[in-house]
């Protein structure tokens, strides 16, 4: 049985790639740090690793995003793209109280979470929770861990609701993001193919350095896309941490390497001077079309 490395248990990571990937057809080992996740493929330890990349309202982790072009030289194989409804979860201070959540708010003194989940509940702790200690940790899923330890209705942890189930918290809210429409990117990196649903979408990663004193080179490169017409779903700058100023393009095109077009774009780029290294080309997943036939 293939090996796939998350953080985890109880994440949003986890519970995507079990909505994503089954939860029988994959062995999964949890990591603590994301650091751990990418090294157990690198190493061999794992198949695959699961990755977040982007959220709806945070951007890029560009963190993330280096470490796939900088430190780990494994494509990416599959990418999906999954809600994050965050629940406030802990210890019930009396079972099947009522107005739980009204109560819990003069009760609860401290709130661990994940730096981008406390990020995406602003307005919800400014709102609720305004005098709360809130304290980051690794995951969401060691947030409940830890709740769920200190065994004390005063703490909680925002987290989603597989943390909830697994360490048998109580929801004392559901969906506290501060947007509703809040969904991150994951992809999904290793050396080979893994066996998937058929997607609906198909989408190749490049990063383009340009050549140096070569006015007008991006432009160039969004030409050769344009007179295609070839979609980009996404371009960014990122430094190459080679010299202060100089900087790559990592770009999201929605083409596969298999069609016609999308290769001799590269090519044309490549003509004018730029390097080209393809992180991947890989089936996209969505949360809605996940019901596709296989
Ligand atoms: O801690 C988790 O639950 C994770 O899966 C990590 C992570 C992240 O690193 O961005 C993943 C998705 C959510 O947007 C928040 C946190």
């Amino acid at each position: 049985m293939k090996r796939v490395s998350l953080l985890g248990p109880g994440t949003f990571t986890e519970e995507s790639a079990h909505y994503f990937l089954g939860k029988d057809g994959f062995e999964y080992v949890n990591c603590k740090l994301i650091a751990d996740v990418f090294r157990a493929t690198v190493d061999g330890t794992t198949d695959f690793s699961v990755i977040p990349i982007e959220n709806t309202f945070e951007g890029s982790v560009s963190l993330h995003v280096d470490w796939l072009v900088h430190d780990v030289d494994l494509p990416i194989q599959a990418e999906w793209v999954y809600p994050i409804s965050i629940n406030l979860l802990s210890i019930p201070a009396v079972e099947n109280e009522p107005d739980a959540f009204e109560k819990s708010c003069g009760r609860i003194r401290k709130i661990y979470s994940h730096g981008v989940t406390l990020a995406q509940c602003q307005k919800f702790l400014r709102e609720h929770l305004p005098h709360v200690e809130l304290e980051q940790v690794g995951s969401n899923g060691e947030a409940a861990r830890l709740v769920r330890e200190l065994n004390d209705p005063a703490i909680a942890a925002l987290a989603p609701q597989a943390a909830g189930e697994l360490y048998r918290l109580q929801t004392l809210a559901a969906g506290v993001q501060d947007h509703q429409n809040n969904y991150t990117r994951f992809v999904l990196i290793g050396r080979e193919k893994p066996v998937m649903k058929t997607s609906a979408g198909c989408k190749t990663t490049i990063l383009v350095t340009l050549p140096e004193d070569y006015p007008g080179a991006l432009h160039q490169v969004l030409s050769a896309f344009a007179w295609r017409r070839i979609n980009l779903s996404k371009i960014e700058s990122r430094p190459t941490k080679k010299k202060l100023g100089n900087y790559f393009f990592y770009i999201d095109i929605e083409a596969s390497m298999d069609s016609v077009l999308l290769p001799a774009a590269l090519q044309e780029i490549e003509a004018i001077g730029c390097q080209v290294r393809i992180l991947g080309c890989y089936p996209t997943y969505s949360y809605e079309s996940e019901t596709s036939e296989v």
